[in-house]
């Protein structure tokens, strides 16, 4: 059904979250690294800025590992078998997640080269 209430859309949402947190342990390891990169920022009392790009950094890097990961299970479920072209598909999904994790690595380094 389209249209639901937002809470509603929002409860599907966090079991989304949760799911990928169960199944996916680069998301755990992602988290982790986004855990340590924010106490960074509160020990080395970044300004709102470092915050901002920090922040919106760890962010696109989860949100590429929660497309990965649905769209793994999507291609796994619709298609078992082994196929060229899934295998495609999966490294492209893969390289999202590697070009994310890559901008937020430049990211971390700038702000400690501006820091110390
Ligand atoms: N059904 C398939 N057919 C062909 N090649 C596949 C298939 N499934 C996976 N592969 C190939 O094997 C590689 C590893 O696949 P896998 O599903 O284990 O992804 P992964 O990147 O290890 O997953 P995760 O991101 O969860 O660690 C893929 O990058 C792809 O090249």
């Amino acid at each position: 059904m389209k249209n639901r209430p937002f809470h509603q859309r929002l409860a599907f949402a966090l079991t989304g979250i949760a799911t990928a947190w169960r199944r996916e342990r680069s998301l755990r390891v992602q988290s982790a690294v986004a855990v340590v990169a924010l106490l960074a920022l509160v020990l080395l009392r970044a300004s709102a800025l470092w915050w901002a790009v920090v922040v919106l950094a760890i962010a696109i890097v989860i949100t590429a590992e929660l497309f990965n990961s649905a769209l793994e299970a999507l291609i796994d479920h619709l298609h078992p078998d082994q196929h060229p072209e899934v295998g495609a598909l999966k490294d492209m999904a893969a390289a999202a997640v590697l070009v994310s994790s890559i901008g937020a690595a430049v990211v971390g380094a700038l702000f400690l080269w501006s820091t110390f």
